[in-house]
C-alpha cells in the first residue's frame, strides 16, 4: 500500500486543526481579562526567576500575500515612530507593575518586520529595555529579519544592542512562486544579508521556508531548499502554508485553485524533510531542523524543547511577557493577549494601562492537556509517568483520549516502556493526534488551517 492510501483513512487529508503554539489556542482566550488581571499575575511571579520578553512590531514595507501574521503595510515612517513611543511607554508601565528591577534572560523581536526600525530607533528601543530591566550578560536576543528591509547600519545597531540570534524570512527562492505570493527576494540579496549577520557575530541563524505555496512543485522546492542549504543556516523552520483568507484578508490575492492539495503537500514536506536530514540536520518537533551542535538541537536531545508562540524554543523561563499590539503572554497562571488592533493597543498604553484585553486562566485539566500536547509535539512521545508525577490522578482525565487516539492511529501510535510514541513515519499526523487531546475542539466551530 502506498503512503497516501495508508494515511487516507485517518482523515489527515481532509482535516483542519490548530498548530498548538498554545493550549488552549488563542481563539479561546476570553475578554474577561485586562490590565488588572495582568497586574495581579505579575505581582504573583516568583521574584528571582528571569523573564522572557516578546516585542511585536506590526509593520511591513511590503505586505506579502501569503502572510498570516499580524502586521500592516506602511509607506512612511510616522506610524512606526508613533508606535515606538507607545512601546517604550509600555515597557515603563511593565517595569512599574513588576515593582522591582527584574532580570531578563531572553528577548525576541518579531513581527511584522522589526528591521523596519531605523538604526537610531533600534538603539533607542534596546536602550529603553536596558534601562528598565537587568538584562543578563548571556541573554539571548533574537530578531526576525526581512532581508529586503535591512542594511549594514541596522545590523550593526542590532549587534550593538545585543542581538545574538537572527531569523530571516525566505519562504521560497523560486521567482515564479515569489510572484504568486507577492514577495520578491533574490538569492544574492539574501546571501549578502546572511554574510553581514555572520560578520556581526550572530551565533545562530534561522531561516523560515514554506511548503504548500501556490504553484509549488517537487522540483521547485528541491532547488529552493538546495539554495537554502547553501546558506548553511543553523536552524530552519519548514512551515505548511496556512491558507486562511477569512483571518488574513490579503490571502484573497492568492488563487486557491493554484494551491497544492493535501496529498501534494505531504509529498512536498516529506521530500524537503529528507533533504534536510541528508544534509546533516536534526529534525526537531513537527517543523524545525537544526545543526546537531545548535543549542535547540541539544535541548531536543535532552527532552528540553518547548513549544511557544514563536514555534519551538529552548527557553525555560516561567514567564513570557508580550509587549506591543496583539502580543501573547504566558505566565504561570495562564495566557494573556494585548489588544490586537494597533490603535486600541496604543489607546490603552497612553491611558497609562498595560494593554492586555484577553486572557485565559489554566485549570488543572487544561494543564494536563497542555503538557501532553506540548511534549507530544516536541518529542513525538509522551512519558505518562512524568505527567503523573506532575499532575497525579488528574492524568486519568486524558485516558479516554489516549484510548481513542490508539484506536484511530494505532498503526503509528504505540506504547513503549511507559511512553506513548509516534513512529517516525507517523510524523505528518502529529497535529491531528494532538487535537484528540483538545477538549475545545470537540463540538467546536473554529475554522483552522489544514492538518498537513
Ligand atoms: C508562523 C507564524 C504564524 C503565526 N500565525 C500564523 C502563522 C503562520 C497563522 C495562524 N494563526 C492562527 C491561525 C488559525 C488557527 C490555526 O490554524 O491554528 C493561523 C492559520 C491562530 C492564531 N495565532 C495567534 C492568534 C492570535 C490566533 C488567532 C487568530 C486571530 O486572532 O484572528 C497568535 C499568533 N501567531 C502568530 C503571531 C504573530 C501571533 C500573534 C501575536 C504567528
Ligand atoms: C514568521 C514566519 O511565519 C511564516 N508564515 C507567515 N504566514 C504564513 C502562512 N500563511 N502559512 C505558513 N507560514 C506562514 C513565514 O515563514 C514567516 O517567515
Ligand atoms: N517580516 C520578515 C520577513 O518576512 C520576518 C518573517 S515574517 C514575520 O522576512
Ligand atoms: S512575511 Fe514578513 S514581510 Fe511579508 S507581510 Fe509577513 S511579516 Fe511582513
Amino acid at each position: 500500500m502506498d503512503r497516501i492510501e495508508q494515511l487516507e483513512p485517518t482523515g489527515l487529508f481532509g482535516a483542519n486543526v490548530p498548530r498548538y503554539t498554545s493550549y488552549p489556542t488563542a481563539p479561546h482566550f476570553s475578554d474577561a481579562f485586562g490590565a488588572a488581571e495582568a497586574g495581579r499575575w505579575l505581582a504573583e511571579l516568583p521574584g528571582r526567576e528571569p523573564l522572557s520578553l516578546y516585542l511585536h512590531i506590526p509593520f511591513c514595507e511590503r505586505l506579502c500575500w501569503f502572510c498570516a501574521c499580524r502586521t500592516q503595510g506602511v509607506r512612511n515612517p510616522e506610524p512606526v515612530a508613533r508606535y515606538l513611543e507607545v512601546l517604550k511607554a509600555e515597557i515603563g508601565l511593565l517595569a512599574a507593575a513588576l515593582g522591582e528591577r527584574r532580570k531578563v534572560a531572553r528577548i525576541h523581536w518579531g513581527g511584522g518586520t522589526p528591521t523596519i526600525l531605523s538604526p537610531t530607533q533600534i538603539i533607542d528601543l534596546t536602550g529603553t529595555l536596558r534601562r528598565n530591566f537587568d538584562i543578563a550578560p548571556d541573554a539571548e536576543f533574537s530578531v526576525e529579519i526581512d532581508p529586503t528591509a535591512v542594511d549594514e547600519a541596522k545590523i550593526d545597531a542590532l549587534a550593538l544592542g545585543g542581538m545574538t540570534r537572527a531569523s530571516i524570512g525566505i519562504q521560497d527562492f523560486d521567482p515564479a512562486i515569489q510572484r504568486a505570493i507577492g514577495r520578491a527576494q533574490s538569492f544574492d540579496l539574501t546571501a549578502r544579508v546572511v554574510r553581514q549577520l555572520r560578520a556581526a557575530g550572530i551565533v545562530s541563524l534561522n531561516t523560515d521556508i514554506v511548503y504548500g505555496l501556490p504553484g509549488q512543485t517537487l522540483d521547485g522546492i528541491r532547488a529552493s531548499t538546495e539554495a537554502v542549504l547553501s546558506l548553511d543556516p543553523d536552524r530552519v523552520a519548514l512551515f505548511g502554508y496556512a491558507h486562511v483568507p477569512w483571518i488574513a484578508k490579503r490571502q484573497r490575492m492568492i488563487d486557491a485553485d493554484t494551491l497544492p492539495g493535501p496529498q501534494a503537500r505531504l509529498a512536498l514536506v516529506e521530500q524537503t524533510e529528507t533533504q534536510f536530514v541528508r544534509a546533516g540536520y536534526q529534525a526537531l518537533g513537527i517543523d524545525h531542523f537544526a545543526r546537531p551542535g545548535d543549542s535547540m538541537a541539544l535541548a531536543a536531545r535532552q527532552g528540553r524543547l518547548r513549544r511557544n508562540f514563536q514555534g519551538y524554543t529552548d527557553d525555560n523561563c516561567e514567564a513570557l511577557i508580550g509587549l506591543g499590539a496583539s502580543s501573547i503572554w504566558k505566565l504561570p497562571g495562564g495566557y494573556l493577549q494585548n489588544a490586537p488592533a494597533t490603535a486600541h493597543y496604543a489607546g490603552r498604553v497612553q491611558a497609562g494601562h498595560l494593554a492586555v484585553t484577553k486572557g485565559y486562566a489554566l485549570s488543572l485539566e487544561d494543564r494536563v492537556r497542555a503538557a501532553f500536547i506540548e511534549r507530544f509535539l516536541c518529542d513525538m512521545s509522551v512519558e505518562l509517568g512524568a505527567l503523573e508525577k506532575e499532575f497525579g490522578s488528574f492524568v486519568e482525565l486524558i485516558r479516554p483520549d489516549i484510548n481513542r487516539a490508539l484506536d484511530r492511529f494505532g498503526h503509528w501510535l504505540y506504547w513503549h516502556r511507559g511512553q506513548l510514541r509516534l513512529s517516525p513515519d507517523g510524523k505528518p499526523l502529529a497535529r491531528l493526534i494532538a487535537s484528540e487531546f483538545d477538549a475545545f475542539l470537540r463540538g467546536g466551530t473554529a475554522r483552522h488551517s489544514q492538518a498537513i
